[in-house]
C-alpha cells in the first residue's frame, strides 16, 4: 500500500543570488516588478523601476548586502530559512514532505511546488513565513503558488496559513527568545519593529477598521473589524508578546520605508530620536515581522539603527535575533502545520 505524504510548502521572500551589483539588480527588478509590492499601473511601475529605483538603489542595496553576507553561507535570509527547513523536516518526520520556496530568486516557489506534486502529496499546507498578513508579502506568495498550480491536471487539497500573528506557538517562541535579553540587559526602552507598508496598501486591504482608524494611535485589540488589517495584527502581536513577558512599557514602530509616499508609522528612527530626547539610553529592539534574520534586521537595525543610536548619545543597543531555527520555533511551526492538516475520516464503504 502506498501512503501519500502531507506536503508542506514554506515560503520566504527571497534574496539575491550573490552580493554583487548584477545579482542585486536582478533581485530588485523581479521583486519590485510585482504588482502587489509596487501597486501602481504597470507602465508607471516600469518607468519608476527603470528610471529611478534600479539606477539609484542598486549600488546602495549591494553595499548593504555585502555588509551582512556570510563568506561561507551566503545570504542570512536563505541559510536561516534552509536551517528552519531542515529542522522542520526532522521534527515532522517521514509522514511529511517539507520544501522551501522563495517568492523572488532561488529556490523558486515553483521548484518546491513541483517536488510536492511529484511526490503525489495528498494535501499541501502552504506556510508563507510572514506572521502578519500583507498583500505585498503573504498575498504575493500565495498568489504565486496558485498561478503555478492553475494549469496542473491534479491539484491537491490545499490549506493556507495566511497569518499566525497571534498563534500561541509563535508568541511563545518570541517570548522565549526575547526574555533572556531583557533579563541580561535591563533596557530602559523596548521597541517592537515591523516592516512598514504604504498606507495605500493598508487602505486597499478593505478592513472595517479603516472607517475609524486613528493613524497616529495604536490599533485597538484584535476584533472582527480589524482582524485582516496588517497594522492591527502588528499591534496585537506586540500586545501578546508584552503580556507574556510581563512588560507594560514598550513601543511599536515600523521600518524599511521606500520612496516619498506615506507609509505606516511611527518610524523606527524617529522613535529612537524621541527616546534619546526623553533621556533613554539603553535600547532593546525585537523585530517580530521577520522570522529569519535578513537585510532588514542585520543591516537596517543591527548596523544603521545601532550607529544612529550611538551618534545620538545612546549607550546599550541590543538587537534580539529572529526566530531563525530556534528549537522552540521549529516545534512551534510543526504544531502550526499539524493544526492545519485535514484529518479526513475515511469511511471503508466509500473505498471502491
Ligand atoms: C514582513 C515582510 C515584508 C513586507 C510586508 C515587505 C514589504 C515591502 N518591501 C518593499 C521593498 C523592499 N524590501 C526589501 C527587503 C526585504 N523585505 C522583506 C520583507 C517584507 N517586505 C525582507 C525579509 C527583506 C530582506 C531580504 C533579504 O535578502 O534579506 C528590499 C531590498 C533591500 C532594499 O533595497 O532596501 C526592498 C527594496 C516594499 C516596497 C514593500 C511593500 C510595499
Ligand atoms: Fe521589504
Amino acid at each position: 500500500m502506498t501512503i501519500t505524504k502531507t506536503g508542506v510548502l514554506l515560503i520566504n521572500l527571497g534574496t539575491p543570488a550573490r552580493a554583487d551589483k548584477k545579482a542585486v539588480r536582478a533581485f530588485l527588478k523581479e521583486f519590485l516588478s510585482d504588482a502587489r509590492v509596487v501597486d501602481l499601473p504597470v507602465w508607471v511601475r516600469q518607468v519608476l523601476l527603470h528610471s529611478v529605483i534600479l539606477p539609484f538603489r542598486t549600488g546602495k542595496t549591494t553595499n548593504a548586502y555585502q555588509s551582512i553576507w556570510d563568506q561561507e553561507k551566503g545570504s542570512p535570509l536563505l541559510f536561516h530559512s534552509q536551517d528552519l527547513l531542515h529542522g522542520l523536516r526532522d521534527e515532522l518526520g517521514e509522514q511529511y514532505q517539507v520544501e522551501l520556496g522563495m517568492r523572488y530568486g532561488e529556490p523558486s516557489i515553483w521548484s518546491a511546488t513541483e517536488k510536492l506534486l511529484k511526490a503525489q502529496c495528498s494535501q499541501v499546507i502552504i506556510v508563507p513565513l510572514f506572521p502578519q498578513y500583507s498583500s505585498a508579502a503573504s498575498g504575493s506568495a500565495i498568489a504565486s503558488v496558485m498561478r503555478g498550480l492553475l494549469p496542473k491536471q491534479h491539484i491537491p487539497h490545499l490549506s493556507i496559513v495566511s497569518d499566525f500573528f497571534h498563534d500561541p506557538n509563535y508568541i511563545k517562541a518570541q517570548v522565549s527568545l526575547i526574555a533572556p535579553h531583557i533579563e541580561a540587559k535591563q533596557p530602559d526602552s523596548i521597541l517592537f519593529s515591523y516592516h512598514s507598508l504604504p498606507w495605500r496598501q493598508i487602505e486597499k486591504g478593505g478592513s472595517q477598521c479603516q472607517i475609524s482608524c486613528q493613524q497616529n494611535q495604536p490599533c485597538a485589540q484584535i476584533s472582527p473589524e480589524n482582524r485582516l488589517c496588517y497594522r492591527a495584527q502588528c499591534y496585537e502581536t506586540s500586545r501578546l508578546i508584552a503580556q507574556a513577558l510581563g512588560i507594560n512599557a514598550y513601543h511599536v514602530v515600523f521600518q524599511s520605508r521606500l520612496g516619498r509616499i506615506p507609509w505606516v508609522g511611527p518610524d523606527l528612527t524617529t522613535a529612537m530620536t524621541q527616546l534619546i530626547q526623553g533621556g533613554k539610553r539603553n535600547l532593546l529592539i525585537a523585530s517580530p515581522s521577520f522570522v529569519a534574520d535578513c537585510l532588514e534586521t542585520l543591516e537596517e537595525i543591527g548596523i544603521r539603527a545601532k550607529g544612529l543610536w550611538q551618534d545620538l548619545g545612546g549607550k546599550d543597543f541590543t538587537l534580539v535575533p529572529c526566530l531563525n531555527s530556534e528549537p522552540l520555533w521549529i516545534q512551534g511551526l510543526a504544531n502550526i502545520v499539524k493544526a492545519n492538516v485535514r484529518q479526513k475520516q475515511v469511511n471503508p464503504v466509500e473505498i471502491i
